[in-house]
């Protein structure tokens, strides 16, 4: 890695967790990942969810069709499935040998957005899967929220460690766990301080803002998704494993892309779309913590070394340049949809 006072030149990163969609929508937003990353982790929550083997192959020509007609080369989309209380060890068994799904995700019922197909007691009805993960190698990748509607919507990160990550880590202590979109100095130092394979996404809006942010002067919708902001003392936690160099954090966007009318409803989506600007955004929260030298680690070592690929040969490059994000860009069917810090500016550019 390269810093000086006007640039950085990092190891191509890749995109841990990321939301494509599908048709109009996929072409609309694939060409900003595809620019600034090689891989990414493509989440499976599309309607219906893909829950085979046979329809990822499916959505992975939907994603190749895409780059041909944008002459989009140099990315690679990893494929994941979506656990269902009926995902069969078979199944698994078809992933750990397909080569290009690399993980199963669970989404417990009603989590967040198209879930309804999630899970509904995991070690109860997933066990035979769990355990043919755990044989394969296949990494279970969580959305850590309980779905109880008793328990306050700030808290369900915190109570989904006790009540599903524990068990589920004592049943299964080989199987690799990545526990997505952290939130909460709770999600952080578990990770930090758990034994076994285990790892953990961050996203940038929960590294650059803390809850506040969602009610600045008014109710902002676009800085509303799941898990959703916490406080402070969460979003410090957060820096501090990002910027830590330990390996089992790394950089996942959960960049979620809605469309603008969806968002600014009255009962809008959840979601954040970060994918035109995810490097700079993540430049900018490491620069402001003072660790601007821990970025490559994050972004682009230590996620391969979890999944256990290799690392990108070549390299992109941040200018010190203002960045103006845009205040909406086009989407699927004439629609719009609004970036993460929308009419804000960043210090950083990216050139490539
Ligand atoms: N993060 C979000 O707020 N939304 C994601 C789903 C998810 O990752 O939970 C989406 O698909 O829109
Ligand atoms: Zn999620
Ligand atoms: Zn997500």
């Amino acid at each position: 890695m390269q810093i000086t006072q006007d640039a950085i030149t990092l190891i191509r990163p890749d995109d841990w967790h990321l939301h494509l969609r599908d048709d109009s929508a996929l072409a609309a937003v694939l060409p900003d990942s595809a620019k600034q990353f090689a891989r990414a982790i493509v989440m499976p929550n599309l309607k219906p969810p893909v829950t085979t083997v046979a329809m990822a192959q499916a959505y992975k020509e939907r994603i190749e069709a895409v780059m041909q007609a944008k002459n989009i080369e140099g990315f690679t989309p990893l494929m994941t499935l979506y656990l269902t209380n009926n995902t069969t060890a078979q199944e698994v068994e078809k992933v750990a040998h397909s080569g290009f799904v690399k993980a199963f995700k669970l989404y417990p019922a009603g989590a967040t957005t198209n879930s309804d197909a999630g899970v509904t007691d995991l070690l109860a009805n997933c066990s035979a899967a769990l355990e043919a993960m755990q044989k394969h190698g296949v990494p279970l990748l969580v959305h850590g929220e309980v779905t109880d509607p008793s328990v306050d919507l700030f808290d369900r990160e915190a109570v989904f460690i006790d009540r599903v990550m524990l068990p589920l880590r004592n049943a299964f202590p080989a199987l690799k766990v990545v526990f997505e979109h952290i939130t909460t100095k709770h999600g952080a130092h578990y990770v930090r301080d758990a034994e076994g394979p285990i790892g953990a996404t961050i996203t940038p809006q929960h590294l650059l803002y803390n809850r506040n942010v969602i009610f600045q002067g008014g109710i902002r919708p676009h800085y509303y998704c799941l898990p959703v902001l916490k406080r402070e003392e969460h979003r410090v936690a957060l820096v501090e494993a990002a910027t830590s160099g330990n390996p089992r954090f790394f950089l996942g966007t959960d960049s979620a892309p809605h469309a603008k009318g969806a968002k600014e409803a009255a009962c809008g989506c959840a979601g954040c779309y970060s994918a035109l600007h995810a490097m700079e955004l993540y430049a900018t929260a490491f620069e402001k913590a003072g660790k601007l030298e821990a970025l490559e680690g994050f972004a682009s070592l230590h996620g391969p070394a979890f999944y256990g690929l290799p690392v990108n040969t070549s390299t992109i490059t941040l200018e010190r340049r203002a960045f103006e994000i845009p205040a909406e860009l086009n989407y699927a069917d004439n629609q719009y949809l609004v970036p993460l810090a929308a009419g804000e500016q960043l210090a950083w550019s990216f050139v490539g």
